[in-house]
C-alpha cells in the first residue's frame, strides 16, 4: 500500500481564495505587519514568503525588521505603536526571538484583536473554552487540510507528538473541539511507539527528522507531518525533511509531504486570520475573543 498524498497547495488555494474574496468586501485593504528581530536565515526566508503571499491575495504585507541587538523595551514600543495604528489589522512577531527578549512578555503585549498568531492568553483561553478566537496558524491550517481531504476527525483517536505553544497544544484543543479523542505525547512519554500505534490520526510535530518510523504507525492511519528540518544532503546542499520517515508511506493510509504539506497551509491560514482580524475590527463580525476587550 502507498499512502494517499495530502498535498498542501490545493487546499491552501481554497483557503486563500476565500480570504481574498472576503478581503475585497472590506472597506479598506487588510494589512499585516510581520516583526522580525535579527537575521536568522530561516526566519528571513519564511517572513519574506509570508509577505509575498499576502500581496498575491490582495492584502498589504509589511516586514518590520529590527536588529538582533534590539532591546525588549524597544520591541515593546514598536508593538505598542502597531497596536495603536488603525491601519494595521494583524501583527505577527516571528519566533524564535533573540535570547535576551522574553517571548511571553512580547506575545502578551499584542492587542488580542490583532493577534493573528493566536498566542495571546485571551485567544488561548477562548480556544480551550471552545469559543471563537484567533487560532494559531499551523493547527488551524491542519484542520482545514483534513476537512479539505474529507478526513474524519469526530470520534477518532488522535495522537499528537509535541506539546509546544506553537503547534501541539493548540492543535490538541482544536481536535478536541472537533470531537476527536486526543492524546498529546512529548519527549518524556514512556513507550512512544505503543502510543502512536493507537492513532487513527497521527500528527508529528517534534522537530526530529525521521522520528516516526513504520512500526509506530497503525496500518491505514492518516499521518500529518508538521516537522520542517533542514538536513545536510549530497553535494554539501541542505534539504528539508519532516519528522516522518519516508517508509511510513508504505503503512499509512494518507500522508502529508514535506515540503508542500502543512507549511503552505500555515501561510494561507495566517492570511485568513488577518482577514478575520480585519472583519472583527470593522465590526463586520461579532464573534471572536477580541470583542471581549476594551
Ligand atoms: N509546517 C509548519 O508550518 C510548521 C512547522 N514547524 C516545525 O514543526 C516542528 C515542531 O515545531 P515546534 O512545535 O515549534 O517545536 P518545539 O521544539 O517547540 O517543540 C517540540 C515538541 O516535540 C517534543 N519532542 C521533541 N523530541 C521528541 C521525541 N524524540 N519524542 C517525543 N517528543 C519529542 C518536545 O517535547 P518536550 O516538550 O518534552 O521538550 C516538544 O513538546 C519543527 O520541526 C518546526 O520546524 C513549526 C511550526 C510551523
Ligand atoms: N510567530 C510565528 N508564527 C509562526 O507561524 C511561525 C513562527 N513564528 N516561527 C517559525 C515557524 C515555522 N513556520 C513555517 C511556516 C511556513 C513554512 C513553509 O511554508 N514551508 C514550506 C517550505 C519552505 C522552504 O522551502 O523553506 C513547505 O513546507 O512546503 C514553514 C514553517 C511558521 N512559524
Amino acid at each position: 500500500m502507498t499512502a494517499r498524498v495530502l498535498a498542501g497547495p490545493p487546499a491552501a488555494e481554497v483557503l486563500l481564495q476565500d480570504a481574498a474574496a472576503r478581503a475585497s468586501r472590506l472597506p479598506a485593504q487588510p494589512s499585516l505587519v510581520i516583526v522580525r528581530v535579527g537575521d536568522d536565515p530561516a526566519s528571513v526566508s519564511y517572513v519574506r514568503g509570508k509577505a509575498r503571499k499576502a500581496g498575491e491575495v490582495g492584502l498589504r504585507g509589511t516586514v518590520h525588521a529590527l536588529p538582533e541587538a534590539t532591546s525588549q523595551a524597544d520591541l515593546l514600543a514598536v508593538i505598542d505603536s502597531l497596536n495603536r495604528d488603525d491601519d494595521v489589522n494583524g501583527i505577527l512577531v516571528q519566533l524564535p526571538l533573540p535570547a535576551h527578549i522574553a517571548e511571553m512578555a512580547v506575545l502578551h503585549a499584542i492587542d488580542p484583536r490583532k493577534d493573528v498568531d493566536g498566542f495571546h492568553p485571551l485567544n488561548v483561553g477562548e480556544l480551550w473554552a471552545a469559543r471563537p478566537a484567533l487560532t494559531p496558524c499551523t493547527p488551524a491550517g491542519i484542520m482545514f487540510l483534513l476537512k479539505h481531504y474529507g478526513i474524519a476527525v469526530a470520534g477518532v483517536r488522535a495522537v499528537i507528538v509535541g506539546r509546544s505553544h506553537l503547534v501541539g497544544r493548540p492543535l490538541a484543543a482544536l481536535l478536541l473541539n472537533a470531537d476527536a479523542t486526543v492524546t498529546v505525547a512529548h519527549s518524556r512519554t514512556h513507550g512512544l511507539p505503543s502510543v502512536t500505534r493507537e492513532a487513527d490520526l497521527l500528527i508529528a510535530a517534534a522537530g526530529c527528522p525521521g522520528l516516526i518510523t513504520p512500526e509506530m504507525v497503525k496500518p491505514g492511519a492518516t499521518v500529518i507531518d508538521v516537522g520542517i528540518n533542514r538536513v545536510p544532503g549530497a553535494g554539501g546542499r541542505s534539504h528539508l525533511v519532516g519528522d516522518v520517515h519516508p517508509d511510513v508511506s508504505g503503512v499509512a493510509g494518507a500522508l502529508t509531504p514535506v515540503p508542500g504539506g502543512v507549511g503552505p497551509m500555515t501561510v494561507a491560514q495566517l492570511l485568513a486570520n488577518t482577514v478575520r482580524a480585519a472583519e472583527l475590527q470593522h465590526h463586520l463580525r461579532s464573534e471572536g475573543a477580541g470583542e471581549l476587550v476594551r
